[in-house]
């Protein structure tokens, strides 16, 4: 039978393998490798990877940066694992919770020679798999190789061309289902859920009144954070943002609220603990992701233009104090009238954040 499953059912398959610490085989060219996710490697499985082949540990250039390793590959920085590299010193590499503690973690070997497309791969898989973005790859002879040891495996095996390839256009977005909720801010709100067509997290928009699709609507692309959206934290500003922005939209009777699933600037609930363990170490909210081998946001912020559009919108007057929102916005053809500025929740706890994103992140005061 020719049943042959698309790169968005692959990619989202590997994506979950990669979270349970399975292997898996990725292919480019006519090279392979066999590949897994540093976070979850077990004792056993990192014997596996020896046997299979010569096998390198991949982390980003951020990371490479901290543990003072040469990262000869750009982005990325293949370390050679020498006999010595046991599953102990994999963990403390991939993970800067105990650089303080024990920072002679090296010194580090990485490869030069060689191309290392499908380590960054690798990394990247990690990375939407919201795990630590570091990864064992074992080089395979050859992808025919590769091919064959997938199959006498069972293993899953992913094209990652084809899937750089796919990435590269704006991921579809279907809508779900749609129904009235009525909101403390207005009663007049519809909660809209919206599925990737990867297979990534569900994003949802809340339509406050009945904007007009032929006006700029009032628009807030607001990134989850459980912390301050439902707890309450006092750590960031995104709570008083949201409410701010959902009141602001009543008080005019439109407007149009995305709530983005990208958690943690995109890294993901875990991963923004870690940092927030690294910011009690006295890291700021840059360094501290810096630290963790991330860039500082890991959002995709051509999902929110996507959106808006499928809801029949063209031009937006949008409420932030982020750049490259707005940048995003026009890059995806979307036309920003207006920026409306959202300054709300600045408190003691959270003024060295704001500050920081200010100054290194570019924020509009
Ligand atoms: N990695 C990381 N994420 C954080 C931290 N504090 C808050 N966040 C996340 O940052 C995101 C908040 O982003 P937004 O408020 O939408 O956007 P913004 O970039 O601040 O821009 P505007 O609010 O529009 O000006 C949420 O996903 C939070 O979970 C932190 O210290 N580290
Ligand atoms: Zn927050």
């Amino acid at each position: 039978m020719g049943l042959k499953l698309s790169i968005w059912e692959n990619a989202a398959r590997i994506r979950a393998e990669l979270r349970i610490g399975a292997a898996v085989v990725l292919v480019r060219g006519q090279a392979g490798v066999l590949a897994g996710a540093a976070e979850s490697l077990t004792a056993e499985r990192l014997e596996d990877f020896r046997a299979a082949g010569p096998t390198d540990m991949v982390i980003t250039s951020r990371r490479a940066t901290t543990l003072k390793a040469r990262a000869y590959d750009g982005d990325v920085a293949r370390i050679i694992l020498t006999p010595d590299f046991d599953l102990g010193r994999v963990r403390a590499t991939a993970d800067p919770a105990k650089d303080l503690e024990s920072p002679l973690k090296g010194p580090y070997q990485t490869r030069r020679d060689g191309d290392a497309g499908l380590h960054r791969a690798a990394v990247r898989l990690a990375k939407q798999a919201q795990l630590l973005p570091a990864a064992l790859v074992a080089a395979l002879p050859s992808r025919r190789e590769a091919e064959a040891l997938a199959r006498e495996n069972g293993l899953s095996i992913l094209d990652t061309d084809a899937l750089l390839a796919a990435e590269a256009e704006a991921i579809g977005m279907r809508p779900v289902s749609a129904a009235r909720v009525p909101l403390e801010a207005s009663a007049a709100s519809r909660v809209h859920v919206f599925r990737p067509d990867d297979g990534s997290e569900e994003h949802y928009a809340i339509e406050i009144g009945a904007p007009k699709r032929s006006e700029p609507v009032l628009a807030r692309l607001h990134s989850a954070c459980f912390t301050g959206d439902v707890l309450g934290s006092l750590k960031c500003d995104c709570g008083p943002q949201l409410r701010a922005a959902l009141a602001a939209m009543a008080a005019e009777g439109a407007g149009v609220l995305l709530y983005l699933n990208q958690e943690g600037r995109g890294i993901g609930l875990a991963n923004k603990m870690r940092a927030y363990s690294l910011q009690d170490q006295g890291f700021d909210t840059v360094e501290a992701n810096h630290r963790l081998g991330f860039e500082d946001d890991e959002r995709d912020f051509r999902i929110g233009a996507t959106i808006l559009r499928r809801l029949g919108f063209r031009s937006v007057r949008l409420l932030t104090n982020n750049p490259r929102k707005i940048g995003m916005m026009s890059n995806s053809g979307l036309q920003v009238a207006e920026r409306v500025p959202l300054k709300v929740g600045e408190n003691p706890l959270n003024a060295a954040y704001l500050a920081t994103k200010a100054s290194k992140s570019g924020h509009l005061l």
